[in-house]
Protein backbone atom coordinates (compact mmCIF):
# COMPACT_ATOMS: atom_id res chain seq x y z
CA UNK A 1 0.00 0.00 0.00
CA UNK A 2 1.35 3.82 -1.11
CA UNK A 3 1.77 5.75 2.32
CA UNK A 4 0.80 9.17 1.79
CA UNK A 5 3.67 10.74 0.62
CA UNK A 6 3.82 8.04 -2.14
CA UNK A 7 0.15 8.46 -2.92
CA UNK A 8 0.37 12.04 -2.88
CA UNK A 9 3.45 12.59 -4.79
CA UNK A 10 2.29 10.57 -7.32
CA UNK A 11 -1.24 12.02 -7.34
CA UNK A 12 1.14 15.34 -7.77
CA UNK A 13 3.22 13.59 -10.85
CA UNK A 14 -0.20 12.42 -12.78
CA UNK A 15 -1.30 16.41 -12.89
CA UNK A 16 0.37 19.37 -15.41
CA UNK A 17 3.98 21.23 -14.97
CA UNK A 18 3.51 23.65 -12.35
CA UNK A 19 2.51 21.27 -9.78
CA UNK A 20 5.55 18.89 -10.75
CA UNK A 21 7.46 22.28 -10.05
CA UNK A 22 5.29 21.77 -6.48
CA UNK A 23 6.49 18.42 -5.56
CA UNK A 24 10.52 19.54 -4.47
CA UNK A 25 8.78 21.34 -1.60
CA UNK A 26 6.44 18.31 -0.76
CA UNK A 27 6.23 17.07 2.73
CA UNK A 28 4.00 15.40 4.80
CA UNK A 29 1.94 18.24 6.63
CA UNK A 30 1.27 19.67 3.27
CA UNK A 31 -1.09 17.07 2.79
CA UNK A 32 -4.73 17.52 4.55
CA UNK A 33 -6.89 15.60 6.62
CA UNK A 34 -9.44 15.32 3.98
CA UNK A 35 -7.10 14.66 1.33
CA UNK A 36 -5.20 11.48 3.49
CA UNK A 37 -8.77 10.76 3.62
CA UNK A 38 -9.50 10.86 0.10
CA UNK A 39 -6.57 8.68 -0.14
CA UNK A 40 -7.65 6.19 2.58
CA UNK A 41 -11.69 5.58 2.46
CA UNK A 42 -12.93 2.38 1.97
CA UNK A 43 -15.52 1.44 -0.96
CA UNK A 44 -17.86 -0.86 -0.16
CA UNK A 45 -19.99 -2.44 -2.78
CA UNK A 46 -24.06 -2.30 -1.78
CA UNK A 47 -27.06 -3.97 -3.34
CA UNK A 48 -30.63 -1.87 -2.46
CA UNK A 49 -34.04 -3.15 -3.11
CA UNK A 50 -36.90 -0.09 -4.13
CA UNK A 51 -40.26 -0.41 -3.96
CA UNK A 52 -43.45 2.39 -3.85
CA UNK A 53 -47.35 1.86 -4.07
CA UNK A 54 -48.53 4.84 -3.23
CA UNK A 55 -48.39 8.18 -5.21
CA UNK A 56 -46.87 8.35 -8.49
CA UNK A 57 -44.65 5.61 -8.36
CA UNK A 58 -42.27 5.91 -11.61
CA UNK A 59 -41.76 10.06 -10.30
CA UNK A 60 -41.10 8.72 -6.21
CA UNK A 61 -38.55 5.96 -7.30
CA UNK A 62 -36.60 8.45 -9.61
CA UNK A 63 -36.79 11.08 -6.70
CA UNK A 64 -35.21 7.96 -4.64
CA UNK A 65 -32.30 7.00 -6.43
CA UNK A 66 -31.63 10.91 -7.21
CA UNK A 67 -31.26 11.58 -3.28
CA UNK A 68 -29.57 7.52 -2.93
CA UNK A 69 -26.80 9.00 -5.32
CA UNK A 70 -25.37 11.17 -2.63
CA UNK A 71 -24.53 8.65 -0.83
CA UNK A 72 -24.10 6.08 -3.65
CA UNK A 73 -22.16 5.62 -6.61
CA UNK A 74 -24.78 3.47 -8.34
CA UNK A 75 -23.74 1.68 -11.29
CA UNK A 76 -26.62 -0.55 -12.61
CA UNK A 77 -30.64 -0.08 -12.10
CA UNK A 78 -32.90 -3.25 -12.71
CA UNK A 79 -35.62 -2.34 -14.58
CA UNK A 80 -38.94 -1.48 -13.14
CA UNK A 81 -41.28 -4.58 -12.50
CA UNK A 82 -45.32 -4.39 -11.84
CA UNK A 83 -45.42 -6.69 -8.82
CA UNK A 84 -48.59 -8.33 -6.80
CA UNK A 85 -48.14 -6.98 -3.37
CA UNK A 86 -46.57 -9.57 -1.01
CA UNK A 87 -47.76 -10.01 3.16
CA UNK A 88 -50.17 -7.77 3.41
CA UNK A 89 -52.63 -7.99 -0.15
CA UNK A 90 -55.52 -5.11 0.29
CA UNK A 91 -52.82 -2.37 -1.33
CA UNK A 92 -51.90 -1.28 -5.22
CA UNK A 93 -49.46 -2.79 -6.85
CA UNK A 94 -46.16 -2.11 -6.04
CA UNK A 95 -43.15 -0.52 -8.84
CA UNK A 96 -39.91 -2.89 -7.36
CA UNK A 97 -36.35 -2.30 -8.88
CA UNK A 98 -32.91 -3.51 -7.85
CA UNK A 99 -29.62 -1.24 -7.60
CA UNK A 100 -26.16 -1.77 -6.61
CA UNK A 101 -23.32 0.83 -6.45
CA UNK A 102 -20.34 1.51 -4.29
CA UNK A 103 -20.40 4.10 -1.10
CA UNK A 104 -18.14 5.03 2.10
CA UNK A 105 -20.71 4.49 4.26
CA UNK A 106 -21.08 2.19 7.25
CA UNK A 107 -24.34 -0.29 7.26
CA UNK A 108 -25.66 2.41 9.78
CA UNK A 109 -25.27 5.31 8.43
CA UNK A 110 -26.83 3.96 4.89
CA UNK A 111 -29.72 2.43 6.73
CA UNK A 112 -30.07 6.02 8.37
CA UNK A 113 -29.41 7.80 5.06
CA UNK A 114 -32.32 5.26 3.50
CA UNK A 115 -34.49 5.85 6.24
CA UNK A 116 -34.51 9.76 5.78
CA UNK A 117 -34.98 10.12 2.31
CA UNK A 118 -37.96 7.35 2.73
CA UNK A 119 -39.41 10.14 4.89
CA UNK A 120 -38.17 12.93 3.07
CA UNK A 121 -40.52 11.12 -0.08
CA UNK A 122 -43.66 11.33 2.08
CA UNK A 123 -43.86 8.14 4.07
CA UNK A 124 -46.08 7.77 6.92
CA UNK A 125 -45.86 4.92 10.18
CA UNK A 126 -48.04 2.36 8.77
CA UNK A 127 -48.83 -1.11 9.13
CA UNK A 128 -46.09 -4.00 8.73
CA UNK A 129 -46.07 -4.34 4.73
CA UNK A 130 -48.24 -2.13 4.11
CA UNK A 131 -48.33 0.73 1.76
CA UNK A 132 -45.97 3.52 1.38
CA UNK A 133 -44.23 5.91 -1.36
CA UNK A 134 -41.08 4.49 -1.12
CA UNK A 135 -39.48 1.61 1.19
CA UNK A 136 -35.73 1.43 0.85
CA UNK A 137 -34.06 -1.99 1.70
CA UNK A 138 -30.37 -2.83 1.97
CA UNK A 139 -30.11 -6.55 0.49
CA UNK A 140 -26.17 -6.71 0.05
CA UNK A 141 -23.15 -5.12 1.92
CA UNK A 142 -20.45 -6.56 0.82
CA UNK A 143 -19.83 -10.15 1.86
CA UNK A 144 -21.08 -9.17 5.17
CA UNK A 145 -23.30 -10.91 7.23
CA UNK A 146 -24.49 -8.59 10.25
CA UNK A 147 -27.16 -8.98 12.69
CA UNK A 148 -28.28 -6.14 15.40
CA UNK A 149 -31.40 -4.44 16.74
CA UNK A 150 -32.03 -2.36 13.82
CA UNK A 151 -30.04 -3.86 10.65
CA UNK A 152 -29.97 -7.40 9.09
CA UNK A 153 -27.82 -8.08 6.47
CA UNK A 154 -28.69 -9.91 4.19
CA UNK A 155 -32.22 -8.56 3.94
CA UNK A 156 -33.86 -11.51 6.07
CA UNK A 157 -36.70 -11.83 3.58
CA UNK A 158 -34.65 -11.16 -0.10
CA UNK A 159 -34.59 -15.00 -0.76
CA UNK A 160 -37.97 -15.99 -0.76
CA UNK A 161 -39.33 -12.33 -2.55
CA UNK A 162 -39.75 -12.43 -6.05
CA UNK A 163 -40.29 -8.97 -6.46
CA UNK A 164 -36.59 -8.72 -5.23
CA UNK A 165 -34.77 -11.67 -6.74
CA UNK A 166 -36.06 -11.09 -10.16
CA UNK A 167 -34.55 -7.59 -10.30
CA UNK A 168 -31.33 -8.54 -8.67
CA UNK A 169 -31.26 -11.91 -10.94
CA UNK A 170 -31.05 -8.84 -13.63
CA UNK A 171 -28.39 -7.16 -12.85
CA UNK A 172 -26.21 -9.27 -11.09
CA UNK A 173 -27.50 -13.17 -11.66
CA UNK A 174 -24.26 -14.35 -9.99
CA UNK A 175 -23.94 -12.27 -6.71
CA UNK A 176 -24.02 -14.21 -3.71
CA UNK A 177 -25.86 -14.18 -0.80
CA UNK A 178 -23.50 -14.90 1.79
CA UNK A 179 -25.91 -16.60 4.41
CA UNK A 180 -26.77 -19.24 2.07
CA UNK A 181 -24.00 -19.20 -0.37
CA UNK A 182 -26.56 -19.02 -3.01
CA UNK A 183 -26.60 -16.88 -6.25
CA UNK A 184 -29.43 -14.47 -6.54
CA UNK A 185 -30.49 -16.51 -10.13
CA UNK A 186 -30.12 -19.97 -7.62
CA UNK A 187 -32.60 -18.28 -5.26
CA UNK A 188 -34.47 -17.32 -7.65
CA UNK A 189 -35.51 -20.86 -8.97
CA UNK A 190 -36.87 -21.31 -5.49
CA UNK A 191 -39.85 -18.44 -5.71
CA UNK A 192 -42.63 -18.59 -8.06
CA UNK A 193 -42.80 -15.90 -10.34
CA UNK A 194 -46.43 -15.12 -10.63
CA UNK A 195 -47.80 -11.60 -10.41
CA UNK A 196 -44.48 -9.79 -11.82
CA UNK A 197 -44.19 -8.04 -14.91
CA UNK A 198 -41.21 -6.26 -16.34
CA UNK A 199 -42.25 -3.11 -17.39
CA UNK A 200 -41.10 -0.40 -19.46
CA UNK A 201 -41.17 2.55 -17.68
CA UNK A 202 -38.23 4.35 -17.46
CA UNK A 203 -36.77 6.15 -14.41
N1 LIG B 1 -31.51 -4.94 5.61
C1 LIG B 1 -32.39 -4.03 6.04
N2 LIG B 1 -32.78 -3.01 5.25
C2 LIG B 1 -33.67 -2.09 5.70
N3 LIG B 1 -34.25 -2.10 6.92
C3 LIG B 1 -33.88 -3.10 7.75
C4 LIG B 1 -32.95 -4.09 7.36
N4 LIG B 1 -32.76 -4.95 8.40
C5 LIG B 1 -33.53 -4.52 9.40
N5 LIG B 1 -34.22 -3.41 9.02
C6 LIG B 1 -35.13 -2.72 9.93
O1 LIG B 1 -36.45 -2.95 9.53
C7 LIG B 1 -37.21 -1.86 10.02
C8 LIG B 1 -38.57 -1.83 9.34
O2 LIG B 1 -38.35 -1.53 7.98
P1 LIG B 1 -39.59 -1.28 7.06
O3 LIG B 1 -40.59 -0.40 7.75
O4 LIG B 1 -39.08 -0.80 5.72
O5 LIG B 1 -40.19 -2.76 6.98
P2 LIG B 1 -41.17 -3.28 5.91
O6 LIG B 1 -40.73 -2.69 4.60
O7 LIG B 1 -42.59 -3.07 6.32
O8 LIG B 1 -40.89 -4.84 5.90
P3 LIG B 1 -39.64 -5.60 5.31
O9 LIG B 1 -38.48 -5.32 6.22
O10 LIG B 1 -40.10 -7.02 5.32
O11 LIG B 1 -39.40 -5.10 3.89
C9 LIG B 1 -36.32 -0.67 9.73
O12 LIG B 1 -36.60 0.45 10.53
C10 LIG B 1 -34.93 -1.21 9.97
O13 LIG B 1 -34.48 -0.87 11.28
N1 LIG C 1 -44.85 -6.69 -4.37
C1 LIG C 1 -44.35 -6.18 -3.26
N2 LIG C 1 -44.85 -6.54 -2.07
C2 LIG C 1 -44.32 -6.04 -0.93
C3 LIG C 1 -43.27 -5.12 -0.99
C4 LIG C 1 -42.76 -4.74 -2.24
O1 LIG C 1 -41.82 -3.92 -2.35
N3 LIG C 1 -43.31 -5.29 -3.36
N4 LIG C 1 -42.74 -4.63 0.16
C5 LIG C 1 -43.19 -5.03 1.32
C6 LIG C 1 -42.57 -4.56 2.56
O2 LIG C 1 -41.30 -4.12 2.37
C7 LIG C 1 -44.31 -5.94 1.46
N5 LIG C 1 -44.82 -6.42 0.24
Amino acid sequence: MLNYNAAAALFVFSTDRKNILKKENFYDQDISATQKEAFMVTQHTVYLALGSNLGDRQTLLRAAIQELQQIVDIQRISSIYETEPVGYLNQPRFFNLVCYGKTTCTPQELLKRAKAIEQQLGRQPSVRNGPRPVDIDILLYDTRILTDNTLIIPHPRMHERAFVLVPLTEIAPDVVDPRSSSTAQELLQSVSLDGITRTNVQL
